[in-house]
């Protein structure tokens, strides 16, 4: 049975800076018990966020980074080196700083091509690092961000990509911008050990009451998510503050 736990801290910077802690203790206590490890970054205000604060964390070489690999949940389908990209910010933020191997930073391809091609594309690559009989690997930490929709990575409330089959889905006509977008599937997500969905700000407060009742993932995607073995809601009191 998968554990879930709702962690409330008073405001967005208390939020980031424990966020930060946590995932630096996640990584270093995988890395106590095997390797490599394998952790799938986010996009968005607060996951951006917490990767610079990971960045500045006094901690941060706690972490074998040579033996870290570094996947997206989603992408937005833009050039590379696009402001856009959250494999942009994510470099900005944190990677650019980090002694990780170039060949284990997996961005989502910019294409050329469709997003469907890059999402085929990201698929063979996810296979290529999964286990026996696995089509991506066993991430041991897959963060994700939540819009006030309660979409997370690039699937969205209605949309059509949340019964993709397979890894990874093309995403066209996002009702976020930019419209094109690539993401890996629920059946890839809920393959993680542990799902972390971080959220700050009363904007999101509907998203995440909906998303911790709902068992509707057409409605509220959030509620599908979920790590095999740890579920963490790591929320603000702003976030929370519809949730009984
Ligand atoms: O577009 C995206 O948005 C979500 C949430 O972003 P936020 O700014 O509301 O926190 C993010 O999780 C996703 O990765 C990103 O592509």
């Amino acid at each position: 049975m998968t554990e879930r736990l709702v962690v409330v801290h008073p405001d967005q910077d208390v939020l980031v800076a424990a966020a930060a802690a946590r995932f630096l203790t996640r990584l270093s206590d995988v890395q106590a018990v095997r390797s490599p490890a394998h952790v799938v970054l986010t996009g968005g205000t607060v996951g951006i966020k917490l990767l610079a604060a990971v960045a500045d964390h006094p901690a941060r070489d706690a972490v074998d980074w040579s033996d870290v690999h570094v996947w997206w949940g989603d992408e937005r389908f833009v050039a590379s080196g696009d402001p856009e990209r959250n494999e942009t910010q994510a470099r900005d933020a944190l990677l650019d700083a980090l002694p990780v191997p170039a060949d284990h930073v997996h961005p989502m391809p910019a294409g050329p091509g469709t997003p469907e091609d890059a999402a085929s594309r990201y698929a063979q690559a996810l296979r290529a690092h999964a286990p026996d009989g696995a089509d991506v690997p066993a991430f041991d930490l897959l963060l994700l961000g939540m819009g006030p929709d309660a979409h997370v990575a690039s699937l969205f409330p209605g949309h059509v990509a949340l019964d993709a089959p397979g890894s990874t889905t093309g995403v066209h006509d996002s009702p976020k911008p930019p419209p094109l977008r690539v993401s890996l599937t629920f059946a890839a997500i809920n393959q993680a050990r542990e799902v972390w969905i971080v959220a700050a700000g009363a904007e999101k407060a509907g998203a995440v009451a909906a998303g911790l009742a709902s068992q509707d993932r057409a409605q509220a995607p959030v509620s599908a998510v979920h790590g095999t073995e740890r579920t963490l809601w790591l929320l603000d009191a702003a976030a929370a503050s519809a949730t009984p």
